[in-house]
């Protein structure tokens, strides 16, 4: 905490309550936020964290409670939230795709004006990155469009923390790092701490226990809507962060089967990528990890293979082919439909008698999945869109795992799912594995590689060292991202 921090809280938000229809999204949230802290924000998956984002924010009016920025109770809504300081970098990226960086710049910040405010905007945002992100390589001319989505995060950050008139007070992260890897993550939390340190104030929320435990100064924890735990953060560690979250803490049960590959051929192999590095193979029932830093290939091999293997893959045999997006409003969700009609459709055959879907067993489908992964709602057929992010993650991982594919791809699926899920969602790749799936998994984080049987590490597009079993190390993984040479 900064000495000098203001003693008025830059945001204080006292018994607040939200409903949505029967959901009580928040039911007596208290929140207080002070200046030069770094505040950790977890919970469940539809425990209320972006709710209460909406509420600090001023987007959202709770229908309870009383909010007052600076001491003041008096005001109200989005600008006088934004003229109290408070920024936002939302969980749903929100950047326009059809303007370029600049121009969002001057979205968000309107006091840019005059003949050259774009050259100004481009000072600025670049300066801001190249502070933050140091290396990114983003030119800021380009259409928000053409970048990846670990680009559009950088971005998105880089654009909040920007001061053209007004300094920023307060800074809500909401998972800001679920699609960087871990350099780009490391970068962004020393960053974090440099701006905390310097006076300023953050709001982080993240699943990732491991960059709320070492960033903030106190941690909330929130479950159900209300505020559970609120101490802190050299009071918790991970163990006692799941517990207070609700979750129950499992020693890994991902049983790593070192031999499916043994007496069998593969049932996939690549050529190297381009004709450089290593040749790509999956086996019958392998959990195949893709690792390396975001954006260095392994996005586009899943969608390569997607495409190739929807297409022709084993005719006449069961050799259908799953796929689970990593950015879920691109290429996830139908935003229109209900939630069981979001999980079913890649099923509908299964589903179907006489080319007619049976509604009894998509009902089935439904309730069963439900139940497996928690989806947190009242209603199956409510729209995709009342859920909370993590809850929509899980939906388009149980449209994977209902299918009877034999292979699933899944590009970094995680994003924004809670721990006790995550949990849940291994043990069933595991069991699936075993009775011979096989799963192709890019993962951002380095605790999921692990769980891996073998694991193909890319740079530059390239396949640049396999490792297998023991040999999947943290060290390993980044040895061969950044030297390209076999770990
Ligand atoms: N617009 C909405 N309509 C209906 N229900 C909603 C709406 N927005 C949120 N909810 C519900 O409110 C509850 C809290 O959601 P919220 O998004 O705040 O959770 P969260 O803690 O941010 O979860 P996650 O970790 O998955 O992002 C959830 O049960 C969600 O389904």
């Amino acid at each position: 905490m900064n000495e000098d921090a203001e003693t008025k809280p830059v945001v204080s938000a006292r018994g607040v309550k939200v409903q949505f229809g029967a959901v009580k999204a928040l039911d007596g949230a208290d929140l207080v936020i002070n200046a030069g802290e770094c505040i950790g924000l977890v919970g469940h998956n539809g425990a209320g964290k972006s709710t209460i984002v909406n509420v600090l924010n001023g987007s959202l009016g709770p229908h309870e409670g009383t909010i007052a920025y600076n001491g003041d109770e008096t005001a109200r809504g989005i600008n006088a939230a934004r003229g109290h300081g408070i920024r936002c970098v939302f969980q749903e990226l929100s950047l326009s795709p059809n303007l370029t960086i600049v121009e969002n710049m001057r979205v968000e910040h309107r006091d840019l004006s005059g003949w050259n405010w774009r050259s100004q905007a481009a000072g600025i945002v670049s300066a801001k990155l190249d502070e933050i992100f140091v290396g990114h390589g983003i030119d800021v001319m380009h259409t928000v469009g053409e970048l990846s989505i670990a680009e559009r995060q950088m971005v998105e950050i880089a654009i909040v923390f920007c001061t053209v008139e007004h300094e920023p007070k307060l800074i809500i992260l909401d998972e800001p790092t679920s699609s960087l890897d871990a350099g780009l993550a490391g970068q962004l939390m020393a960053y974090v701490r440099k701006y905390v340190d310097a006076g300023g104030s953050v709001l982080l929320i993240s699943h990732i226990l491991g960059e709320i435990l070492s960033t903030s100064d106190r941690i909330v924890v929130m479950k159900d809507g209300k505020v559970v735990a609120d101490r802190p953060a050299k009071e918790f560690s991970t163990h006692g962060l799941v517990q207070a979250m609700g979750s129950v803490v499992k020693d890994r049960d991902f049983d790593r089967n070192k031999n499916r590959t043994a007496d069998t051929s593969p049932i996939l192999s690549l050529p190297a990528r381009g004709g450089k590095g290593l040749p790509f193979a999956a086996y019958k029932g392998e959990v195949i990890g893709l690792a390396g830093l975001g954006g260095h290939g392994q996005t586009d091999m899943l969608l390569e293979l997607y495409r190739a293997l929807s297409s022709d893959w084993l005719p006449g045999r069961q050799g259908r082919i799953a796929f689970v997006a990593g950015d879920r409003s691109l290429n996830g969700t139908f935003p229109l439909w209900s939630i069981l009609k979001n999980l079913s459709i890649a099923s509908l055959t299964d589903l179907s008698e006489k080319f007619l879907v049976n509604r009894t067993r998509e009902d089935g489908l439904g309730g069963d999945w439900k139940s497996r992964i928690e989806i947190r709602t009242p209603d199956m057929t409510n729209g995709i869109l009342s859920l909370s992010g993590g809850n929509q993650q899980k939906v388009l991982f149980a449209r994977a795992l209902a299918t009877t594919s034999s292979m699933v791809l899944m590009d970094d699926p995680m994003r924004g799912v809670d721990i006790g899920t995550k949990q849940e969602v291994y043990s069933i790749l595991n069991h699936e594995a075993a009775g011979g799936r096989t799963f192709i998994w890019y993962s951002t984080e380095m605790d999921e590689i692990r769980l891996c049987d073998r694991v193909y590490v890319f740079r530059s597009g390239a396949i640049v060292s396999e490792l297998v079993g023991d040999a999947i190390t943290e060290e390993n993984v980044l040895a061969a991202s950044f030297s390209g040479e076999d770990a």
